[in-house]
């Protein structure tokens, strides 16, 4: 519910449209969404990388950075995950505005909080990119020791282990990083982004 009363919307005097004629390619959010060491960041770098070698004005957002700043006053309940998606998807919106391609990291378990991040952007401007992983491979690699912790009750709530994972129903893009390599998975993005018109 909002708290904010009396306000009025001011427009800019340079448009989306503009910003993205400039710039000369479409703006998006690519919403990465997966368990804990499911790849991730390791996609999103990646591919980061690429699109700013293609010329492309793009930045990433991750959890665990995000969590440090904006978002250090939130936990791991499913009220404060559903505040975190929520103040990201408003995030994401401002980024596309500025014609910026975003990358956002998050595990975002829960489907209703990713389907609103949806619902308040354009119809092409949400690519849910599900990174695939099964649990075991995501335990297998644990590269932050964090479901070890889980295992032993250290960490409670952790994703997978003692909290939900919903996966995606339908999403745009399905990489799998326990079948693929990481140059694969980030391939498999570029190729939709050239193929859906987002870049040529
Ligand atoms: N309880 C619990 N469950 C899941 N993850 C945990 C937890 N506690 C800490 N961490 C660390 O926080 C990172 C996930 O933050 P997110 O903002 O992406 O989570 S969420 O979308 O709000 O669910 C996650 O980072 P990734 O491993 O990159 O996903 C963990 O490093
Ligand atoms: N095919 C792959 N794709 C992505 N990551 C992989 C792959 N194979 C192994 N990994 C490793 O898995 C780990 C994934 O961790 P990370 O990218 O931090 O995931 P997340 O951000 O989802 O928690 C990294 O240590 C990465 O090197």
């Amino acid at each position: 519910m909002s708290k904010s009363t009396n306000i009025v919307w001011h427009d800019s005097a340079v448009t989306k449209e503009q910003r993205q004629e400039q710039k000369k390619h479409k703006s998006a959010v690519l919403w990465f969404t997966g368990l804990s060491g499911s790849g991730k960041s390791s996609v999103s770098v990646e591919l980061e990388k690429r699109l700013y070698d293609l010329g492309v004005h793009s930045y990433r957002l991750d959890g665990d950075n995000v969590r440090h700043g904006l978002n250090n006053n939130l936990g791991f309940s499913q009220e404060d995950r559903t505040e975190n998606i929520r103040r990201i998807g408003e995030v994401s919106k401002l980024m596309i505005d500025a014609g910026i391609v975003t990358l956002s990291a998050f595990i975002s378990p829960y489907r209703e909080d990713r389907d609103k991040v949806r619902e308040i952007l354009d119809a092409d401007e949400f690519i849910e990119v599900y990174v695939k992983c099964s649990l075991e491979a995501c335990e297998e690699r644990d590269p932050k020791g964090l479901y070890k912790k889980a295992r032993a009750g250290e960490i409670k709530g952790f994703t997978g282990i003692d909290d939900p994972y919903e996966e995606p129903v339908n999403p745009e893009v399905i990489v799998k990083t326990d079948k693929q390599t990481l140059e694969e998975s980030v391939q498999v993005i570029i190729d939709y982004l050239y193929e859906k018109g987002y870049l040529s």
